[in-house]
């Protein structure tokens, strides 16, 4: 049944032959026709005498039947209700279209007025819309069109088509080991740097710096002025596993580029996520321009905000070439006009780029780019530069400083229109992920992102109930001997609870990681767990991207993650550099299906059951309920399942 018709107003030039008024009034002369048949039938309905005998009751309903198939509209059948409520309106309806009739004739807003009408109509006479047929009102209502058709058709599947710098990648080998390449046969890095390479015990590059290296300083072969051929460089981004180098294949690049400036100025801008992450980008950047007069500065919000600012700039001279920023203090220093100067900036490094996008909101990124260009050069100057728009002759003509973004992430997302949240200029894409047959042909299609992990990992999930989570946990670092352990919890709370469980169980040197300690406490705690003095650390997801701990042999996800991006972080924090590792993910019964379909999807190379049989936990259990008991009195709650 048709429950409403919009009537469509097609505009001046299709009114050619039909006025706006002679519409209007056809239409109203329609609907007042049938208003009238309406209240013609109902008096007459009213003016019928009751019959006393039912025989005479069907035959009058008879007589009734025989009149309506004679020349009622079949609709009309099912109106009888209404219809005999309408009968009490009919007089405001015809008020209702003599005023309506003075406003269209008035010139008034047509399409409104006219479905305005229509509607009032319908509502005073409770006719159903329906009756205005779309035969009759496109028949006789020349101008008018009927949408909203109410078949079901199939909508034809469209399918994901990837530009082709994403579908076609720059391809980079994940078995690291069996595709090491020399750091001297990677040309143009100076003497200083594989001086400094060699300090830091690296005598091989990874894949992903032996490919992602060169490519930079060729876009920077024409130094720091233009790009290549006077153009403005390819912006890169690279996706590769966790662990796979990522860090050095920027860093290198960078101080190669930056070493012979004359003037020190801000050239380069690392921005990441989290303190933690940005402190680790700054030590590898100061570890490698060891012996050259490149300045590193970070602005993390680790000094004070006084104490940033000192380091960036003294008697109007700049004092850093290299800032690495969390993008919260950045912003604070270019809105408090602390100093620092951008426009002079050639590199801007995204790491965890997947994650920084999702940051978009704060607008880091357009504030940037504002105070990149916002030249104060003179017209003309090779150091004034404009934001690349259309590319004329006339825009390519002055000689200016190019901009380059280098964006970094394990999982970078395959999605054109979130990175186009990154105003990319031609874009390479380096990537481990893509160039597989089978991913390759996955991705663009079915829609969900693929990625690789580090070949040296291996998953398991272990099956488990809410209570035997902390004695599983116990199980792994007591009986297996598998420490040092980073176990992932999902909130503050659990992390806290547990850490109190273990230390009230005993035999297990274990500490909490969250966002609650003081920078201070975090950093400390980092570094015993790096020094063995932590057997177990117990974190919400603080550390789970981009940290790099040596020597963890085992993440445990003591809440299984909910986002695929989030195991794989968590997940990379072992098996890192080549190495080997292991990861165990607690999933209880109702978590399993969705779970594991979420990690076979992102292109997991398997990952295997391991059950822990109860026996194996009984030995622990008088000693855990102990602990539980305890733990109540400290936590002042009820005792209750860990979760
Ligand atoms: N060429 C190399 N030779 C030996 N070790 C290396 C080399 N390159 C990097 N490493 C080491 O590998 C580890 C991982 O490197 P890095 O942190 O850069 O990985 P990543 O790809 O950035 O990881 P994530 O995605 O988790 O941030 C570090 O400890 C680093 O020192």
């Amino acid at each position: 049944m048709w429950m409403c018709v919009t009537l469509r107003y097609l505009g001046e030039e299709e009114d050619g032959s039909v006025s706006k008024e002679t519409l209007s009034k056809a239409l109203l002369a329609k609907l007042q026709k049938k208003a009238k048949e309406k209240q013609k039938r109902h008096s007459a309905k009213q003016r019928e005498p009751l019959h006393e005998h039912p025989a005479e009751q069907v035959d009058a309903q008879k007589k009734r039947k025989a009149d309506v198939d004679g020349g009622l509209e079949p609709q009309q059948h099912k109106k009888r209700h209404s219809e005999t409520v309408a009968s009490c309106s009919v007089e405001p309806v015809e008020q209702t279209n003599i005023q309506h009739q003075e406003e269209i004739q008035s010139g008034g807003s047509f399409n409104y007025q006219c479905s305005h009408v229509i509607w009032s109509v319908c509502l005073h006479l409770n006719v159903w819309v329906a009756d205005i047929s779309p035969e009759s009102t496109t028949d006789t209502l020349p101008g008018f069109t009927l949408v909203g058709g109410f078949e079901s058709k199939p909508v034809p599947k469209v399918d994901r088509v990837l530009p082709q710098w994403l579908a076609e990648p720059h391809v980079i080998h994940t078995d690291i080991k069996n595709n090491l390449i020399s750091i001297s046969d990677v040309p143009g890095l100076c003497a200083q740097l594989l001086k400094n390479l060699h300090s830091n015990g690296i005598q091989h590059f990874f894949p992903v710096q032996a490919e992602v290296i060169p490519a930079i300083l060729e876009s920077a072969q024409q130094g720091l002025l233009i790009g290549r051929g006077g153009y403005k460089p390819r912006d890169i981004c690279v996706s590769a596993p966790t662990g796979s180098g990522k860090t050095l294949s920027f860093v290198i690049p960078i101080i190669q580029v930056l070493m012979d400036r004359v003037v020190c100025e801000v050239r380069a801008l690392a921005v990441l996520p989290t303190k933690e992450l940005a402190q680790q980008v700054h030590r590898v950047f100061a570890s490698y321009a060891e012996g050259t007069t490149l300045k590193v500065v970070m602005l993390a919000g680790q000094k004070s905000f006084a104490a940033e600012q000192a380091s960036l700039w003294n008697m109007r001279r700049s004092l850093a070439d290299i800032v690495v920023a969390t993008p919260g203090r950045l912003i604070d220093h270019m809105t408090k006009n602390s100093g620092l100067c951008l426009e002079h900036l050639r590199f801007l490094v995204i790491d965890e780029a997947d994650r920084m996008i999702d940051s978009m909101h704060q607008s880091w990124l357009s504030q940037v780019m504002g105070a990149v260009y916002r030249s104060r050069a003179e017209p003309g100057s090779v150091f004034r530069r404009t934001e690349a728009a259309c590319i004329t002759s006339a825009s390519l003509s002055p000689p200016q400083t190019p901009l380059q973004k280098l964006l970094f992430s394990a999982t970078l997302t395959q999605n054109p229109e979130k990175l186009q949240q990154l105003g990319l200029h031609q874009p390479r894409l380096f990537s481990s992920t893509y160039g597989h047959a089978d991913s390759a042909a996955a991705s663009p299609t079915h829609g969900h992102d693929r990625f690789n992990f580090p070949q040296g990992l291996t998953e398991y999930y272990v099956p488990c109930t809410m209570s035997s989570k902390p004695l599983l946990l116990l199980h792994f670092i007591l009986r297996m001997k598998l420490h040092p352990v980073l176990c992932f919890t999902n909130s503050r709370e659990t992390a806290h609870r547990l850490h109190l469980l273990l230390q009230l169980f005993g035999g297990v040197q274990a500490a909490e990681f969250s966002s609650q300690l003081s920078p201070g406490d975090r950093k400390k705690t980092l570094k015993e767990f790096e020094q063995g003095k932590i057997q177990l650390l117990i974190s919400t997801d603080a550390v789970a991207r981009g940290i790099d701990i040596s020597g963890v042999k085992c993440v445990v996800n003591y809440d299984a993650p909910q986002y695929i991006r989030t195991y794989i972080h968590r997940v990379g924090r072992t098996a890192r550099a080549g190495r080997t590792g292991l990861a165990f993910t607690f999933l209880l019964r109702v978590q399993e299906k969705n779970f594991l379909q979420m990690v076979v999807k992102a292109g997991s190379p398997g990952i295997q059951k391991q059950v822990v049989k109860p026996e194996n936990l009984r030995s622990m259990e008088g000693q855990y309920e102990k602990a539980l008991q305890k733990l109540a009195d400290v936590i002042k709650v009820l005792p209750q399942p860990i979760c």
